[in-house]
């Protein structure tokens, strides 16, 4: 996978604060990067590096082999960026915005018809001024205007706050659409559970640093996180041998039991459960979600 991004060691401060500390990570070519933290933690930071609009203090970031903030327009121009708050001029239609942010970026305006379609901006409301618009479609105006001159590299600051479900399912799809012709992805975000299986790889900062960094089997891996196995027995009094090896099994009615399962131990333990399948009724594994994983990593680490 060819990088299209690199920060190694980079600090940023302001006055005596250090918002992000010695960070370091790449990005690669058709990856999607989820940048996970609380509020404050140094999210909007690092984009803001990556888009050359901010200068490390300390460090080195390179976007498409170039320094962002001194680099070629042309680096720039292969940028798409999506900020956390859209804001236009109400004033404008939705064509007249595309046109502007065009002009700004130097790239041809011609291709708007296309993005409008591809964000899936109604026809009817391109013509119309950005006032008359719901917050849902200047989420996708912002979004058009982020993939004018079709970007390398895409930028997104809490893409999808305030999408009903049915807009970030579009949403997704088009992020997968531009995955697979190479696009690099970075999407900041607090809505873990949406980013499961969309995104390739997590990045968990906390007060500037970062604290995490996987594919969600990688983190699972390093967090050792149990794994949830509930059963349904077909006989609710029935008590196979498993069920005494040393596990903690909680007894639920109707033959419901669960336990916490480490994750070297859950491989035999199914082997044994589902050596008796006449014993079974049903069987849930529920692996640790992001939102787990996210609270161990803030944690230090150390699982509850
Ligand atoms: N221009 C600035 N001057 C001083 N401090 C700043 C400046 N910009 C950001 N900060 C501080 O840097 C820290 C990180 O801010 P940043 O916007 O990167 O966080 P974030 O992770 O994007 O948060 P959120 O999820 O709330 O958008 C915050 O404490 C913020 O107050």
């Amino acid at each position: 996978m060819s990088g299209t991004v690199e920060i190694a060691g980079v600090s940023k401060c302001y006055g005596d604060s250090t918002v992000v500390r010695d960070i370091s990570f790449g990005l690669g070519a058709a990856e999607t990067v989820a940048l996970v933290g609380h509020n404050g933690a140094g999210k909007t930071t690092l984009i803001k590096l990556m888009l050359g609009l901010i200068r490390p203090t300390k460090g080195l970031v390179r976007v498409l082999g170039e320094n962002p903030a001194t680099g070629d327009f042309a680096v720039r121009q292969r940028l798409g960026y999506l900020p956390e708050s859209v804001s236009f001029n109400m004033a404008l239609t939705g064509r007249e915005t595309l046109r502007f942010y065009a002009r700004l970026k130097q790239v041809d305006g011609a291709a708007t018809g296309d993005l409008f379609e591809r964000v899936g901006l109604a026809q009817e409301a391109v013509d119309r001024p950005v006032r008359t618009y719901s917050k849902g479609m200047r989420q996708r105006l912002g979004l058009a205007q982020a993939l004018l001159g079709m970007p390398r590299i895409l930028l997104l600051d809490e893409p999808t706050s305030g999408l009903d479900p049915a807009l970030r399912r579009n949403f997704y799809e088009l992020i997968t659409e531009l995955r697979a012709k190479g696009t690099t992805v970075l999407l900041s975000s607090h809505a873990l559970t949406e980013l499961e299986g969309r995104a390739d790889r997590v990045i968990i900062v906390n007060k500037g640093v970062k604290i995490a960094d996987g594919t969600l089997e990688q983190l699972r891996r390093i967090a050792r996180l149990p794994t949830r196995i509930s059963l349904k027995l077909s006989q609710a009094g029935a008590t196979p041998a498993w069920l005494n090896g040393g596990m903690k099994w909680c007894r639920g009615p109707d033959g419901a039991v669960d336990a916490e399962v480490s994750s070297d131990r859950k491989i035999a333990l199914l082997h044994d459960i589902t050596s008796d399948a006449a014993l079974l009724s049903g069987l849930t594994i529920t692996e640790p979600t992001l939102d787990d994983l996210y609270a161990h990593f803030l944690n230090g680490g150390v699982t509850k």
